[in-house]
């Protein structure tokens, strides 16, 4: 592949949030036409909505009428429900679909990448395995082959859509093999900030990833005592505990510690609150604890094919705390799981809080 004059950009996924980002982008390479080629292609996971195509929709009515209903795409915005050709030639790719289709889809992607590609996940999770944890970035290159960064942050999709305001984190250290023209920290920054869409970049990639992966979790939990009527003060011990362990999982499980990631950055404390405030992980587990149904019917009935992924990653950090012997070090997301998964009441909360201090 030769050194490209402008970087084309793919964005793989079109949920709410991948949707949402697409717009974003699409919006910059049609301002920043020097650096990028003026079309984004959107990789679409095929569906038939009434007889019709979700992709052929998108691309006559500029709308993705499943997934952000409501709002106008950028007509140089293409979706392509073919996912190698969706890639093809793109030298920038936007990786942003729930992680339970993650390994799937870089399966179908091996082989059709070159090394000189450079991507972002705007995934929330962490990918677990008998080896231990790694960062869906790090899941990324070992399958691909290619240097990849995080974009995350206190980024609710319907808000972003509307264009309201908010921050977000991009961690893109440059990579070993760093070439003349290759993506810069800049680069990301360029494709991202919109007036309504503030972006900075840092380098602590483990800091940002586990801060938006962790919060899902606590944001769960927040729901949890929201569906139980307990009140503000309560989702405010179980954010606080949640931060805790949040930073202690990134100094035990990647010996990171730079806590100014999670005070001073987007992703951190303020995608905490920002989740735990009107996210779909709080809403779902506010429904279930309200309800007593369980997350299955909870997302069919308010997501309409969305997920909550606070509960994949509440399931995947159990199994990793459990062969690690440390379950009792993270007290807050456990408890989370046992709530979610094994029916653990609600109401032995605060007696359990109590054991721990
Ligand atoms: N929605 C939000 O407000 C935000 C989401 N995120 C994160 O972004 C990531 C993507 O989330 P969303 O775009 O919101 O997704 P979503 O929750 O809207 O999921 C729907 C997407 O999954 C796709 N899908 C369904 N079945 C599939 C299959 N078998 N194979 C492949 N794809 C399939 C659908 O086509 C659709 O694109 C997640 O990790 C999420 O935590 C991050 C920030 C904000
Ligand atoms: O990550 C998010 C906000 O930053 C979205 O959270 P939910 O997935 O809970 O809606």
């Amino acid at each position: 592949m030769s050194t490209p004059n402008r970087f084309k950009v793919t964005v793989v996924g079109s949920g709410n949030w991948g949707t949402t980002t697409a717009k974003i982008v699409a919006e910059n390479v049609a301002i920043h036409t020097n650096v990028f080629d003026p079309e984004v292609r959107m990789w679409v996971f095929e569906e038939v909505l009434d007889g019709e195509k979700l992709s052929e929709i998108i691309n006559t009515r500029h709308e993705n009428i499943k997934y952000l209903p409501g709002v106008k795409l950028p007509s140089n915005l293409i979706a392509v429900p073919d996912l190698v050709s969706a890639v093809e030639g793109s030298q920038l790719l936007v990786f942003n679909v729930p992680h339970q289709f993650l390994s799937r889809i870089c399966k179908q992607l091996k082989g059709h990448i070159s090394s000189k590609v450079r991507a972002i996940s705007c995934l929330k999770g962490l990918e677990v395995d008998d080896q231990g944890v790694r960062l869906l970035s790090d899941y990324i290159t070992g399958e691909l082959g290619i240097h990849c960064g995080v974009l995350s942050g206190a980024n609710l999709a319907p808000e972003v859509a509307l264009e309201k305001y908010s921050e977000t984190t991009i961690a893109y250290p440059l990579p070993e093999n760093h070439y003349p023209g290759d993506a810069t920290g800049e680069t990301w920054q360029m494709l991202f900030h919109r007036p309504y869409f503030h972006v900075r970049v840092v380098n602590d990639i483990a800091g940002v990833s586990i801060a938006g992966a962790l919060k899902n979790v606590v944001a769960l939990a927040a729901g949890f005592v929201e569906g139980k009527g307990w009140g503000e003060n309560a989702k405010a011990a179980i954010m606080r505990r949640g931060i805790i362990e949040m930073i202690k999982f990134c100094k035990i499980f990647f010996n990171k510690n730079e806590i100014e990631t999670f005070t001073q950055e987007s992703a951190g404390i303020a995608d905490l609150i920002t989740t735990c405030a009107a996210g779909r992980n709080v809403r779902v587990g506010s429904e279930m604890a309200r309800s007593g149904r369980s997350v299955e019917e909870v997302e069919a009935e308010l997501l309409n094919g969305q997920s909550a992924q606070g509960m994949v990653t509440a399931k995947e950090i159990h199994s990793l705390l459990e062969n690690k012997g440390l379950l009792d070090e993270f007290p807050l997301l456990e408890i989370t799981y046992q709530m979610a998964f094994n029916g653990y009441d609600i109401d032995n909360l605060p007696a359990f809080f109590e054991k721990i201090r």
